[in-house]
């Protein structure tokens, strides 16, 4: 997380609003709430505010109740007489409500919002607050209009908006003409129209969560957020929280409400990428948000209405999940309105060349290395490889290689040994491996059993060094995690 710089000036034309909180965590959720629309300052402490104050003119103040030393309202009460200009909320716990009732009218509390705080309303309470003190200082509606920011604000999000929908067109996923990526774009592009919940299959590294934002900003909600968790990288009880929030004290660690990803996504998508690998006890949570269109936070009986589309992703089949009894078919009907499926980058060999060079102008200039080019010899042994890890696995290969490279030309000696021999990753390991692929079995089973050959050659070649394997595999450190336990691996770190 990126610590909020205090002194952060809003663009000038914007009105400011002072946030001040202690934890730095709520600080930075309520940035990123207001910071499109408001110029905003933060102060983790009633001191820090009142320099800020001092130096600057504020329009609305948010203050978190329970702070060290001073409560909020007490803070507020100062405020009101040194600054009555500005409009004073304050933030707090559903315990903390009887003190600040009794504050109220003597800190002049425009406000008092109760916490988990869900987006939207807090920056419509914010909105509001900014109109109401231009009102108190008599201006017209028109006057009100300008000075509150509001049609700069329209053109930023529109230009914003724009910038988003063209990045993630569905042309810009690289291909080549008539690739089989085509027709996979086409139908997404008359799926994305409607507020069906789409699932996309497809092998690690194919570009699956591209897709999907594409879909999102060819919907009809493109203009809300697209939010996105991925499902196998955090454990099961932490997802749930995550995904819905939760309530103070709710379990061991819960410091502070908080607000879930699916309220956050509100009016807009959230992409649940690897659903496959949740439990059975959260996708029964799962289905039954999707069905009431309501959650409860983790220790909160009220329910919040939430209003998202799903798009979900596994690199699973997940009609064999639910044949095998792995993942519930009730669910799979509710995320599975329509299915995609990304063809793997060797299924579609011609796309490799425009994909690596659009990877390789990225590469280079993310690197400071402009001009580089691919030599012939690197072509040929990108077409022949198989691509395990897909197009991230490329762009892996590419940035080694631009990293390796003495000049402008990437020759095969920049490649990896298994890119030169022309051998995938996964054949490398089965032909060292002692006797170890099962004859018989399901395919999961097989591949299960080949995921976790080439996991503990890895390892052990890297000395279970999980930061290494992860890198060389394209993979996170919590992704890794996730598979060793999944498989069963042993955990020597
Ligand atoms: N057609 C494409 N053109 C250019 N870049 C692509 C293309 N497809 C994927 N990528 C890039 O490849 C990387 C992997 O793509 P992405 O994360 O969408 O894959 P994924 O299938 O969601 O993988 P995972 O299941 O492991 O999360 C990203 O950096 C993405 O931008």
């Amino acid at each position: 997380m990126n610590a909020p710089d205090p002194l952060r000036p809003g663009p000038a034309d914007l009105p400011t609003v002072l946030l001040v909180d202690d934890e730095v965590r709520s600080l930075d959720a309520m940035r990123r709430t207001l910071d499109e629309d408001f110029g905003i300052l933060t102060a983790e402490s009633a001191e820090a505010a009142r320099d800020l104050l001092a130096r600057q003119e504020v329009a609305v103040i948010l203050c978190d109740q329970r702070m060290p030393g001073q409560t909020g309202v007490e803070f507020l009460k100062e405020v009101r007489e040194r600054w009555p200009d500005t409009v004073r909320i304050v933030i707090s716990g559903y315990t903390d409500s009887e003190d600040i009732i009794a504050g109220i009218n003597e800190a002049g509390i425009y406000q008092y919002i109760l916490k988990p705080w869900v987006p939207d309303h807090l920056l419509q309470t914010v909105r509001t607050a900014v109109e109401a003190r231009l009102l108190q200082q008599g201006l017209s509606r028109l006057e009100l209009d300008l000075r509150s920011g509001a049609p700069l604000l329209r053109a930023r999000r529109q230009q914003r908006l724009g910038e988003a929908r063209a990045a993630f067109d569905f042309e810009r996923i690289v291909r080549a003409p008539g690739s089989p990526m085509d027709g996979v774009c086409a139908t997404a592009a008359k799926l994305a129209r409607y507020d069906l919940p789409v699932l996309i299959g497809g092998e690690s590294g194919t570009g699956k969560e591209l897709l999907a934002r594409a879909i999102h900003y060819a919907s009809p909600r493109a203009d809300g957020p697209f939010v996105l968790e991925n499902c196998a990288a955090i454990p099961d009880t932490l997802l749930e929280s995550e995904l819905f929030g939760h309530k103070r004290g709710a379990f061991t660690g819960a410091f502070e409400d908080h607000v879930g990803l699916f309220q956050r996504a509100h009016g807009g998508t959230v992409f649940l990428d690897e659903i496959g690998e949740t439990s059975p006890a959260f996708q029964v949570k799962l289905l039954r948000v999707l069905q009431e269109g309501e959650l409860r936070p983790v220790g909160s009986t009220r329910p919040v209405p939430v209003d998202v589309r799903v798009v979900a992703a596994s690199h699973r089949r997940l009609d064999e999940e639910v044949r095998a009894g792995r993942f519930r078919e009730d669910l799979y009907y509710r995320i599975a309105g329509a299915t995609l499926h990304m063809p793997g980058l060797r299924e579609r060999r011609g796309d490799i060349l425009p994909i690596a060079q659009h990877l390789l102008a990225l590469v280079a200039q993310e690197l400071g290395r402009p001009g580089m080019r691919f030599g012939d010899g690197c072509l040929r042994c990108l077409v022949s490889y198989d691509w395990p890890g897909n197009i991230r696995e490329l762009r892996n290969e590419i940035a080694r290689a631009v990293a390796l490279a003495d000049g402008e030309m990437l020759g095969p000696d920049c490649l990896s040994l298994n890119l030169r021999q022309g051998r995938s990753a996964m054949t490398a390991a089965a032909v060292g491996a002692p006797a170890g692929l099962p004859a018989s079995g399901t395919l999961q089973e097989r591949l299960d059993a080949v995921e976790a050959m080439v996991l503990r050659e890895a390892l052990e070649r890297h000395r279970w060094n999980k930061t290494r394997v992860a890198s060389e595999l394209g993979l996170s450190r919590v992704g890794l995690r996730a598979k060793l336990q999944r498989l069963g691996l042993e955990d020597r770190s």
